[in-house]
């Protein structure tokens, strides 16, 4: 039995890799979709926003001397390329998926229209976010929190690299520990940058709980939706 009717999904671009150095692991991304159906079978709606880490991030680009906004518009066109192999997946695994891009690209896929993703989701089809929030500067994490919030998700799902929010990046702080649950007044006092601010806020004002969980462990989205205590909560 489900415990949330309707989720928002953050899905980590870089967690497509597989373990490939860039770019998109077929098996990987087929797994990643399998475990998505068990959960739409669980009778939840699920929408998704897709990172693009896997591909190009526009830090990177701005690193190496490019405009910053210009940098930010590759990135964004990376998660449209994400969502339509996750979407493409899912069609051939059985499943309807829509994809809605948040800049206008309409030959390539329908832009976001916040009625027309609420029809699909009522009528039982997975929506994929692409192009994040639509304007540079920001990060698909803030993306999950607009569209979690705009969409009435119940949970923000940040299906991430590791398996919960710690005291500090545990990819460089091997005595990191890890939180089974904080405030966000917490986790913005103290900068954990397993999301960035601004998600952190907007979230933490539209009383939008989230729940931080490794993509790498079978089964864990699917133990999450049915309100087991996985990974970290993240609430007000
Ligand atoms: N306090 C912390 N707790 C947990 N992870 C942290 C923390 N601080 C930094 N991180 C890092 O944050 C990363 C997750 O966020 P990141 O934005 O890099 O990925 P993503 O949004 O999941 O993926 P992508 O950007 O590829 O779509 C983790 O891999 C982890 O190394
Ligand atoms: O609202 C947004 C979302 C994303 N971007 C750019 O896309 C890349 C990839 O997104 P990740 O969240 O890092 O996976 C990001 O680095 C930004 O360059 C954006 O500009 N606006």
């Amino acid at each position: 039995m489900a415990a949330h009717k309707r989720i928002l999904l953050k899905l980590s671009g870089e967690a497509l890799m597989g373990d490939d150095a860039y770019g998109i692991n077929r098996a990987t991304i087929v797994r990643i979709v399998r475990e998505i159906q068990e959960v739409t079978q669980l009778g939840t709606e699920v929408a998704v926003v897709i990172g693009g880490g896997n591909i190009f991030r526009g830090v990177a680009g701005g690193s190496v001397g490019m405009d910053r906004a210009t940098a930010d518009y590759m990135g964004m066109l990376a998660t449209v390329m994400n969502a339509l192999a996750l979407a493409d997946t899912m069609r051939q695994e059985g499943m309807t998926a829509r994809v809605m891009s948040a800049i206008g690209i309409e030959q390539v896929v329908e832009p976001y229209v916040r009625p027309k993703a609420l029809q699909y989701l009522e009528e039982g089809k997975v929506v994929v976010f692409g192009a994040g929030t639509g304007n540079p500067f920001f990060t698909t994490d803030t993306a999950a929190a607009l569209r979690g919030a705009e969409i009435g998700a119940e949970i923000m799902l940040k299906a991430t690299k590791v398996d919960g929010v710690y005291t500090a990046d545990p990819k460089k702080d091997p005595s990191a520990t890890r939180y089974t649950r904080l405030s966000f007044d917490e986790a913005i006092t103290k900068n954990l940058q397993v999301l960035d601010a601004t998600a952190f806020a907007l979230c933490r004002d539209q009383k939008l709980p989230i729940r931080v969980f490794s993509i790498f462990k079978p089964g864990a989205l699917k133990s999450v939706v049915m309100g087991h205590d996985e990974g970290t909560l993240v609430h007000v």
